[in-house]
């Protein structure tokens, strides 16, 4: 390989290339005489697009063929949203570098409703995430929620289409897409804690690869790794698989770093709620406690249930 020359892995969703095309923006704009290349890839998630995520093996559909092209040396990094990483890493590959987080929180997208407030009974909403749903039917109970997989554009397309009354996406990806427009309230936490890692990109590369570390040093953000590191440690104490009514959100405040979660029924029947706050430093520590903590207060019954469960349509 060139010495002047890194490869990016990337799925070919428009989110997945925006990310893709910022790292290269940035590790260009540090590195004088770097050249950033983008190897395109599909993966099995982009080709399964009708069936319910967890149906088909999780997100981690999303990362595998990415994760191959790094071990087999045809791409140095693979960029990724933070909130669709697993917790586990193949042998020799693993995270090294998070770039600062954007706007963590979830966006209620509607074309005839100003809020979430304002939707009339029995209104249909879309999401495919668990933790989503959870946390609107515990406040709206009378809501019909319906399952939505896809890009970003297609949900939307589907929004259009009538198939909804409104639906739930991530601030962070409309931002990323130009389309911000769409937004008719960003969702504060009390009323969406928002996924692990949402809002922020990280970059896999080999283990052993010390010129990619090199290079990828500069884009680490320390405040959203710190965050991150609490968000997932949270969630796998909670040995949260793919598909999971979980919410982990960490926030760094005069110092002090604040983890607040949540486990739940899918049907918003029961909600286990938590937080913590404590060092910065002792963020795997904090993440854990409070897994445990929640493991306790009747998260492990609710998680058992969804495991062994029928998945939700
Ligand atoms: N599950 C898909 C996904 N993965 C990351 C984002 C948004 C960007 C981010 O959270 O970094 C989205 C779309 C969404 O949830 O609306």
């Amino acid at each position: 390989m060139l010495d002047n020359v890194l490869r990016i892995a990337t799925r070919q969703s428009p989110l997945a290339l925006w990310q893709a095309h910022y790292v290269k923006q940035r590790l260009e704009a540090c590195h004088a005489g770097l050249r950033v290349e983008l190897v395109p890839m599909v993966t099995r998630g982009d080709v399964i697009l009708d069936t319910p995520l967890a149906k088909v093996g999780g997100k981690g559909l999303f990362v595998k063929e990415l994760e191959l092209a790094l071990l087999e040396d045809r791409a140095d990094i693979a960029v990724h949203s933070m909130k669709d990483v697993p917790v586990d890493f193949p042998e020799g590959l693993g995270l090294v570098t998070i770039c600062e987080r954007d706007d963590p929180r979830d966006a209620f997208v509607s074309n005839h409703y100003d809020s979430l407030e304002a939707l009339p009974q029995g209104s249909i909403v879309g999401t495919s995430s668990l933790r989503r749903q959870c946390q609107l039917a515990e406040s709206r109970p009378d809501l019909v929620i319906r399952s939505l997989r896809g890009n970003v554009g297609t949900r939307l397309g589907k929004l259009d289409n009538g198939e909804y009354d409104a639906i739930i996406l991530a601030v962070a990806g409309l931002k990323r897409l130009d389309l911000e427009s769409r937004i008719k309230v960003a969702l504060p936490p009390e009323q969406s804690l928002p996924a692990v890692g949402q809002g922020a990109v990280g970059i896999e590369c080999r283990l052993d690869d010390t010129r990619t570390h090199a290079l990828l040093a500069p884009l680490n953000h320390l405040e959203t790794a710190i965050r991150v590191q609490a968000e997932r440690a949270m969630n796998t104490r909670l040995e949260g698989g793919c598909q999971v009514p979980i919410g982990s959100y960490a926030e760094l405040i005069d110092g002090e770093l604040w983890l607040r979660a949540l486990v739940g029924a899918p049907d918003g029947s029961q909600m286990v709620r938590g937080e913590r706050r404590g060092h910065p430093q002792d963020a795997e520590q904090l993440g854990i406690s409070l897994a445990e903590e929640l493991l306790n207060n009747g998260a492990r019954e609710i998680l058992a249930e969804v495991y062994n469960g029928e998945p939700p349509a």
